[in-house]
């Protein structure tokens, strides 16, 4: 599992380490990667570093810093540094002195648009951690001339450090390179960073803030059955979706639960016949009433806001199983809170909103602060929160938080959600951590939407498709 800190902690643990360890040590650290890296581009992107030119935006802060000194190392490979101070009154004194002693040149902002322009790669130290609010004006008219590779030192400016919002100009990075430890906008702002890389500074840093499942984590969860199982040990998940008109949603949710595991899915809902019908494995009847044991429910897609859906959903709460809520379910929630009282409160319940039942759930928007906005709904309901988005995040009523950093945006198509929910289903009735299950579930999910993809618009039913090829990617890898 991999960590994220916010940047007060994150401050706190450079106090720390900055306190015994020699003056300028941690900013050399993170300028040496830092330059390492900007070399690797450079032979990436146009095939040499010795004679190339470098634009360095430098910023006030100790983040224009570390791109002086990182020019000041590539001078040693004999490329050609620039640096655009924003405020040379303010600019890092030992970084600027490093970058003039290697022969690096000191450019204003008014000339800086054609050395930016001129540059084979552009470092971006305008702002880091320290960054309140929107870039301003002059920093914000520089990167209008950019067209180059821009390498964002630990993160791109204008990006808000703690929640990845953007909500003015910002920096579009093809690669960030970041120092010590990840931070929120690493994971909630993917498309801004570029790719990622983590240079070791030395940081010492324990219990994270928000976290991110890796590959191995989802592997290591999901359950895979041994010798001495059967059908009913991987769990009988129960999915009450769709309806006559629109039996969709329930041939999407019952689908996804049935490729997720091994184990057996019960259909309870006016689509039965259809659901039969495309899924013969899945046992199908009317009502919930008699769709006999479950070890979980899936709950809410394409069942309407009515009466009867508000019936359905009393009655799975008050089975004393866990029950992932999706769609309709959240919005019967939210207008109707009183059906949570036939909730057994040891029993988990994971709700699914994307921001517009999320809206109607909490009364207002999740707004930029999207891990704060789960938070705050999971401890509101003891519930399971999974906040759906481009970064889908997953919070839980003690504090847990996670974050699924998509591949692309493929996945936002008309019933890629129902696809989700028979999957967290299906992890619910095998008994994993509702938390984990919901994260799991969004890792498998945002995978088998990338591979139905592969760079061309898919459906949900392609997605559903590919959720084998997903799983086989994580449970076999190719050796
Ligand atoms: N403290 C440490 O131990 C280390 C810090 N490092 C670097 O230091 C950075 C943090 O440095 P600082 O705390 O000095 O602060 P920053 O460099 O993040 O920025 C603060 C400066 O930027 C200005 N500023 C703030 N918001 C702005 C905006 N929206 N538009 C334009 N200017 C704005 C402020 O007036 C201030 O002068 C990290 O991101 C990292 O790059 C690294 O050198 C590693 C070690
Ligand atoms: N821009 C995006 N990038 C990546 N994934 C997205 C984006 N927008 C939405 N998604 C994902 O697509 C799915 C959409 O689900 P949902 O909103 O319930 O749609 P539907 O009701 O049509 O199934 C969610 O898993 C969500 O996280
Ligand atoms: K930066």
């Amino acid at each position: 599992m991999q960590g994220i800190w916010t940047t007060e902690r994150i401050r706190a643990a450079e106090d720390r380490l900055l306190a015994v360890t020699p003056d300028g040590e941690l900013m050399r650290r993170a300028a040496f990667g830092l330059a390492v890296h900007a070399a690797e581009m450079l032979a990436e992107h146009t095939g040499s570093v010795s004679g190339r030119r470098v634009t360095l935006l430098v910023g006030s802060g100790n983040n224009g810093g570390d791109a002086l000194w990182a020019g000041a190392f590539l001078r040693r490979r004999n490329v050609a540094v620039s640096a655009i101070l924003l405020k040379p009154e303010r600019a890092h004194g030992a970084g600027l002195a490093a970058l003039k002693r290697s022969g690096g040149k000191v450019v204003s902002v008014e000339d800086g648009p054609q050395w930016i322009r001129r540059a084979d790669l552009v470092l971006d130290g305008i702002v880091g951690i320290s960054a309140r609010g929107p870039l301003r004006a002059d920093a914000a008219a520089l990167l209008e001339h950019v067209s180059s590779p821009v390498l964002a030192v630990d993160l791109p400016s204008g990006v808000d450090p703690d929640t990845g919002a953007v909500d003015g100009p910002a920096v579009v990075a093809d690669r960030t390179v970041t120092f010590g430890a990840l931070k929120p906008v690493h994971a909630l702002a993917p498309a801004s960073c570029g790719e990622i890389a983590l240079v070791d500074i030395g940081l010492s840093l324990s219990d994270p803030d928000l976290r991110r499942l890796d590959t191995a984590d989802v592997a290591a969860a999901w359950p895979v059955p041994g010798p001495g199982d059967d059908k009913y040990s991987q769990g009988v998940v129960g999915v009450a979706a769709g309806s006559a008109t629109y039996p969709g949603a329930a041939v999407l949710a019952a689908g996804a639960a049935a490729l997720a595991t091994s184990g057996l899915v019960r259909y309870a809902g006016h689509a039965a016949d259809v659901v039969r019908g495309r899924w013969p494995e899945v046992v199908a009847t009317g009502s919930v009433t008699d769709a006999g044991r479950v070890q979980a429910w899936v709950v809410g897609p394409g069942i309407g806001t009515g009466n009867e859906g508000r019936d359905v959903l009393r009655f799975v709460l008050g089975r004393g199983v866990p029950v992932c809520a999706d769609a309709d379910a959240t919005t019967i929630i939210a207008r109707s809170p009183d059906v949570l009282d036939a909730r057994d409160p040891d029993t988990p319940l994971v709700l699914t909103p994307h921001a517009g039942e999320f809206e109607r759930l909490m009364g207002s928007p999740p707004g930029a602060d999207r891990v704060a906005a789960a938070r705050s709904a999971a401890r509101k309901y003891d519930a399971v929160v999974l906040l759906k988005g481009h970064c889908t995040v997953v919070a839980a009523p003690d504090g847990r938080a996670l974050v699924n950093t998509p591949r692309g945006s493929w996945l936002a198509t008309a019933g890629s959600g129902d696809v989700l929910s028979g999957l967290v289903g299906a992890l619910l009735a095998a008994g994993l951590d509702p938390w984990l299950a919901a994260g799991a579930a969004a890792h498998v999910h945002s995978l088998a939407g990338s591979l139905a993809a592969d760079g061309a618009p898919t459906s949900a039913s392609g997605i559903l498709a590919a959720v084998p090829a997903a799983l086989r990617s994580l449970l076999s890898p190719a050796s």
